[in-house]
């Protein structure tokens, strides 16, 4: 199962604190790991496999977009700046409608990416 981790500036923070807390289940066998280029490398720092796309502001959401579209990723984890403008605004809701269009989970705060890990958990080998 292929799951996208992505993070804005303000909220990479969150994003390294939450997939070190839940490495045990992010570092599974089935389970293979994409982002976005600057939450990719942070992850790849601590440790993780990921396989990175560009850099969000420069396509790196529309390419996850395109994996979610394809049936690839099957599971996105995306931190949103809430109170942040962005350039590539078209592109981040490009990536949730996408999502709402294949009917793929979606979380975009720690709650419910947590809810969204417990309940694949037991799933994942
Ligand atoms: O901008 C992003 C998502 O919209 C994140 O991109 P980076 O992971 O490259 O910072």
């Amino acid at each position: 199962m292929e799951i996208a981790i992505v993070a804005h500036d303000a909220k990479k923070k969150e994003m390294l604190e939450f997939i070190k807390k839940n490495k045990a289940i992010l570092s599974k066998e089935g389970i293979s790991l994409i982002a976005t280029g600057t939450t990719g490398s942070m992850a790849q720092d601590v440790g993780f496999e990921v396989k990175r796309m560009l850099s969000g502001p420069l396509g790196g959401d529309a390419q996850i977009a395109g994996r979610v579209a394809e049936g690839k990723t099957a599971m996105v984890l995306f931190f949103k700046d809430p109170l942040g403008k962005h350039p590539h605004e078209p592109d981040i809701n490009m990536l949730l409608r996408v999502c709402d269009v294949h009917n793929v989970p979606l979380a975009t705060n720690v709650a419910t990416a947590q809810m969204l890990l417990q309940a694949i958990d037991s799933e994942v080998k």
